[in-house]
């Protein structure tokens, strides 16, 4: 089997990793293949269905074009340095140019032992990997910036985690790999031509309106990216859970699905993940932990820069200061759409934050709350605002609210079909993919298909998947952990 590649991380940066193969598994059975992206990758479906494809995508064999490498990288993980990390169980195989002329990374996770894999056994449970599957294949349907899962394929194997598990490799399909723990890395062990190399290179790809050479530039267009990102996780209500350095890509593209989760009744002090103790990735202090990981890019771009060290520092503070505006802006914009606006008006941060008060303070279904408020309009049942008990401040909202849709002049059916295009009926709700998880584990893949299927078309509203669009059981909720993609 041949691949497109044409693999300029290994040709122009191959120094920045081990050029290593995966680790054969014993018995590889494809789950899950996602056609459609595989065609726009130059793939053929049929092939990679074929024994000979699966064994590409279980790490078994090696597609002619391909390279596989480790890349090395260093991260803040909650807030300190570990100044190598790397690839400890993933591979890139290489690059292809897709349908759209976009480069695009194809690698494999939970593929084995590799330098960089310390006390960790290479591998990838089941769960974690359909986890994978289903949260990133949403995010790329609602339109967040995200890497793919274009394969799942069983290994055969057990993984020993708390209890033996079964494991899995990843198929993942990215912008890039390149994380700003690429740079800490080289920033703090290369020397200043790698370190340029590196930032060439990720500016070529993933910035290419940035001028070379301008690494301030650069700055300012990764700061811009990981912005309207942030937005759009706040605006669905997503916790990722592991915001550290080695986990915020310079693509903009949303990395590592390991702890996340997604809000059920609105409460931005919410987190979910067993490692996060103190709450530091909590849904409400996402924006503020990516300008910390923003801060810790610039520290890595100034050296590059020219100019007198305190010029370089003052701007690179006020490029990082750029963040909350550009984030602000980006929040508004979406969550006006989220209520049928489309024009704006100086009152509507006031619109905006007077219903997540009373969205917090009636503990409302984060997601059913904006599909309800279409409901409102077409004056159809409305679950989720049924709930609300304060009904004379509800009045007040609401009458604001219409008073600034009328105001745009719009029939309220149409400022409901365009809600209905914003606001998703189905997210990958915790109990949900937990529970289709769980029956993965017992060789009932049905659940998960469904699942899938459901959120890659998250805002068509379907009787049979009514069932998807119910809220968690508060429970649920409250004893609710995620783990680090173990
Ligand atoms: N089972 C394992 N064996 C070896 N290394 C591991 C294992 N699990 C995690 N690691 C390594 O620990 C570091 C942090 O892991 P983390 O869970 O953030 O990343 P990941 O989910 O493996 O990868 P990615 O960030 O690419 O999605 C990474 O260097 C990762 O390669």
């Amino acid at each position: 089997m041949r691949w497109p590649c044409d693999n300029t991380f290994v040709r122009d940066l191959g120094w920045l990793g081990v050029r290593v193969d995966p680790v054969p598994v014993r018995a590889p059975e494809l789950l899950a293949l996602d056609d459609g992206l595989a065609v726009e990758l130059g793939l053929d479906p049929e092939e990679l269905r074929s024994p000979e494809g699966v064994a590409v995508l279980a790490g078994n064999a090696i597609a002619d074009g391909c390279e596989p490498i480790a890349q090395a990288y260093a991260g803040h993980q909650f807030g300190h340095l570990s100044p190598m990390l790397g690839d400890g169980r993933a591979h890139l195989l290489g690059e292809v140019v897709d349908t759209h002329g976009r480069r695009r990374d194809i690698a494999l996770k939970g593929s084995g032992r590799t330098p960089f894999s310390r006390g960790g056994d290479g591998r990838a449970a089941l769960g974690p990997v359909l986890r994978e599957v289903l949260v990133s294949e949403f995010m790329h349907a609602v339109g967040v910036p995200t890497t793919r899962a274009l394969a799942a394929v069983a290994t055969g194997e057990q993984v020993l985690r708390e209890r033996p598990l079964p494991g899995a490799v990843l198929t993942r399909v990215a912008a890039s790999h390149l994380r700003i723990g690429t740079l800490v890395l080289v920033a703090s062990q290369g020397s200043r031509e790698q370190l340029a190399a590196v930032v060439e290179h990720a500016r070529a790809r993933h910035h290419p309106d940035v001028p070379p050479r301008d690494p301030m530039a650069l700055l300012s267009a990764v700061v811009e990216r990981q912005a309207a990102l942030v937005a759009q996780w706040m605006s669905l209500g997503f916790i990722h859970g592991v915001m550290n350095t080695d986990n915020m890509t310079l693509s903009g593209e949303t990395i590592d699905y390991g702890p996340c989760a997604f809000l059920d009744a609105y409460d931005p002090e919410t987190f979910f993940s067993s490692v996060d103790t103190g709450g530091r990735y909590r849904y409400s202090a996402q924006p503020t932990m990516a300008t910390w990981g923003l801060a810790r890019l610039a520290e890595c771009l100034i050296p590059l820069a020219e100019g007198e060290a305190d010029d370089l520092v003052t701007q690179a503070q006020e490029r990082l200061e750029a963040f909350t505006p550009a984030y602000e802006q980006h929040r508004l914009d979406l969550l006006r759409r989220k209520l049928g606006l489309s024009r704006a008006v100086a009152e509507d941060t006031g619109l905006v934050e007077d219903l997540l008060q009373v969205a917090a303070a009636e503990a409302l279904d984060f997601t059913g709350l904006f599909r309800d408020l279409a409901r409102v309009l077409r004056e159809e049942p409305t679950p989720t605002l049924d709930r609300i008990q304060d009904l004379p401040r509800w009045q007040i909202w609401q009458d604001r609210w219409r008073t600034r849709l009328h105001g745009e002049g719009k029939d309220p059916a149409a400022s409901a079909a365009i809600m209905d295009e914003t606001n998703p009926v189905h997210i990958p709700r915790n109990h949900l993919v937990e529970e289709a998880l769980a029956v993965a584990h017992t060789g009932n893949l049905a659940p998960f298909e469904q699942l899938l299927e459901a959120l890659r078309s998250p805002f068509d509203e379907r009787e049979e998947w009514g069932r998807y669009a119910e809220p968690a059981d508060p429970d649920f909720t409250r004893g609710y952990i995620t783990y680090c993609g173990t």
